[in-house]
C-alpha cells in the first residue's frame, strides 16, 4: 500500500506559488485545490495558474476539482499538465464517462465525495478509478476542523477496496494534521493532503515528514 503525504497548495501564499512549490518537494503530488465559486463558495485558481505550478515544480500535481460541469473542464487541467484529476460526483453528469476519460488522456482517475454523500452506491464504479477522495470537512476552505464522523466512512471505503482486490489509493482531505492523520491511516487512508499543517509550519517540508512518520508509525507501513 502506499502512503503518501500531498501539500494542498490552497494554504500556500499566493503570490509566491513557485517558491511555495518548491518548499515542499521531496513530498509525493502537490494538491491543487480548483473552486470556481459555484459547486462550493470560494474562488481559487484555474487552468493557466496549474499550467505555471506544473513548469515551477518537479512534484507531480493531483489536482482537486470543485467545480460544476468537471466532464467539461477535466480535460483541460490534463493537458495543463496535471498527473491525477479529482471529479466530485455530486457534479459530474457522467462518472464512469468521465474517469475512463481521463485516464485515456494519460492521467490518474479520482473521484471525491462531499461529507453527505455515501460510498456504497459507487461500489461499482471503484474499478474505473485510480483514488477515491472522501473528505472530512465540507469542501470550500482550507483550515477547516476534521470531521470525526468521516472514520467510519473511511474504514467502510477500505473494506469496499480491498473486496474488491483493488490497488486504487484512498485519499483523505480536509483538517488533516499532526492531531488527526493517525486516526485516518489507521481507518485506512493511504494519501493524506495536508494544507494548514504544512504551509502553516515553521519548515513545511519538514511538517511533511513529521506527518509522513506518524502515518507510517499509525500502520507500520514504510510510505513511497
Ligand atoms: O479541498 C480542500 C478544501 O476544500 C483542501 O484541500 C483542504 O481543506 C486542505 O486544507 P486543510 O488541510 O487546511 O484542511
Ligand atoms: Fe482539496
Amino acid at each position: 500500500m502506499a502512503l503518501q503525504i500531498n501539500p494542498s497548495i490552497l494554504s500556500a501564499d499566493f503570490s509566491r506559488l513557485a517558491d511555495e512549490a518548491k518548499a515542499v518537494e521531496g513530498a509525493d503530488w502537490l494538491h491543487v485545490d480548483v473552486m470556481d465559486n459555484h459547486f462550493v463558495p470560494n474562488l481559487t485558481l484555474g487552468v493557466p495558474v496549474v499550467e505555471s505550478l506544473g513548469k515551477a515544480t518537479e512534484t507531480p500535481l493531483d489536482c482537486h476539482l470543485m467545480i460544476d460541469d468537471p466532464d467539461r473542464w477535466a480535460p483541460q487541467y490534463i493537458e495543463a499538465g496535471a498527473g491525477s484529476v479529482t471529479f466530485h460526483v455530486e457534479a459530474a453528469a457522467a462518472p464512469v464517462r468521465l474517469a475512463r476519460e481521463i485516464r485515456a488522456k494519460g492521467a490518474r482517475a479520482s473521484m471525491a465525495l462531499k461529507p453527505a454523500t455515501p460510498i456504497e452506491p459507487y461500489e461499482d464504479l471503484l474499478p474505473e478509478l485510480d483514488m477515491l477522495l472522501v473528505m472530512t470537512v465540507e469542501p470550500g476552505f482550507g483550515g477547516q476542523a476534521f470531521l470525526d464522523i468521516m472514520l467510519p466512512k473511511i474504514r467502510r471505503t477500505r473494506q469496499l477496496i480491498d473486496k474488491h482486490g483493488l490497488q486504487m489509493w484512498l485519499q483523505v482531505d480536509g483538517g488533516v494534521s499532526a492531531a488527526t492523520i493517525e486516526r485516518c491511516a489507521e481507518a485506512g487512508a493511504d494519501v493524506f493532503v495536508a494544507g494548514s499543517a504544512v504551509y502553516g509550519a515553521d519548515d513545511p517540508a519538514k511538517a511533511v515528514q513529521a506527518l509522513r512518520q506518524l502515518a507510517e508509525k499509525a500502520t507500520g507501513t514504510p510510505g513511497t
